[in-house]
């Protein structure tokens, strides 16, 4: 775990000290867009983007699923890191369900950021979107990624038609995002990397209140923005599934289970049971990364075994919200 100065690779775990043991997120350094224009900058076009991703990671888990959806396999391909990150951050590795570096063979993704900019500052982080062409990272901010593969791409995707920000929800989608982001999406973290006990419970205490109110909202309508999924659902299920698994134990948010809210479960079900998204999921490199890489949370490294999970259950939400 580290970061970038001035272009050099510094080995250093999140200093929470000048915050009073609260994690505080950084912004993305690469916050370009491809565009349909073609005379754009970085126009949309087959073959030219890559997307390098940690299937353990939720923010390009969200890229991965969009991807998927909206049928971008063949337009834009990816690399996979090693689900372990250690002192030289991601790597890339013949690990199962890893794929090295296609474009250039590098070790580590820093490098990757090193050929993108000589001097960069900052966090190397997945996804990172790559230009073939100008050789340089378009965007390492998985929500613009999500946007831009929802729509940018749409004269090459094999699913033009769908779409998951419609107009009419921006509203709703936007406002319903801002809370998911923070308080769940976000709040595990907070709650994982707190390094006092006041940060954590802070977190901890957010984080449920907004579950319990996700919960009761999904009682009376199917997804979060209404009677279709949109973006907001992807950005909740890449947590939502990871919850059970990871951030009950590991960043010790245990109050409930997901399995344990009536409708959230049965939602995270149905979303997980949609075509194409098991595929992205990928539960060993979840499990590895962060019980492995995290060794001021967890010294050993020992993986958890458990929990049995049964995301192919029916998910009985067919009724809710008619
Ligand atoms: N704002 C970014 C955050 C991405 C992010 O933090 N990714 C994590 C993996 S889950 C990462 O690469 N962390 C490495 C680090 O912080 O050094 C996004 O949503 O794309």
């Amino acid at each position: 775990m580290g970061l970038l100065v001035e272009g050099q690779w510094k080995d250093q775990w999140y200093d929470t000290e000048s915050t009073g043991g609260k994690f505080v997120r950084e912004s993305a350094g690469f916050r370009d867009w491809v565009t349909p224009n073609p005379e754009a900058r970085f126009a949309a076009e087959a073959g030219r983007y890559h997307l390098y991703v940690s299937l353990a990671c939720p923010w390009a888990h969200r890229t991965l699923i969009l991807r998927k959806l909206k049928g971008l396999e063949e337009v834009v391909d990816v690399s996979i890191v090693d689900p372990y990150m250690g002192e030289w951050g991601w790597s890339f590795s013949d690990a199962p369900g890893a794929i090295p570096d296609r474009l250039y063979g590098f070790d580590h993704l820093f490098e990757l950021y090193q050929k993108a900019a000589s001097g960069y500052t900052g966090r190397v982080t997945t996804p990172t979107l790559w230009d073939r062409k100008h050789e340089t990272i378009v965007s390492n901010e998985s929500a613009d990624i999500v946007r831009m593969f929802n729509s940018a791409f749409d004269g090459l995707a094999a699913h033009p038609e769908r779409d998951y920000y419609p107009e009419p929800l921006r509203h709703d989608i936007d406002a319903i995002n801002e809370r998911v982001y923070h308080d769940v999406n976000n709040g595990v973290y907070k709650a994982g990397f707190a390094t006092t006990q006041e940060a954590y419970e802070e977190a901890f205490e957010t984080l449920f209140a907004t579950l319990d109110w996700l919960d009761s909202r999904l009682a009376e309508q199917r997804y979060l923005a209404g009677n279709r999924v949109t973006e907001a659902d992807w950005r909740l299920f890449v947590t939502l599934v990871r919850f059970d698994p990871v951030y009950v134990g590991h960043f010790k948010c245990n109050l409930r289970r997901i399995a344990d809210y009536p409708h959230l479960s049965g939602y995270l079900r149905e979303l997980y049971q949609m075509p194409g998204i098991a595929d992205t999921t990928n539960f060993d490199h979840i499990k590895q990364h962060y019980y492995r890489s995290h060794g001021t949370i967890n010294p050993t490294g020992i993986v958890p075994v458990g929990p049995a999970l049964d995301l192919y259950a029916p998910h009985g939400r067919e009724a809710v919200g008619l």
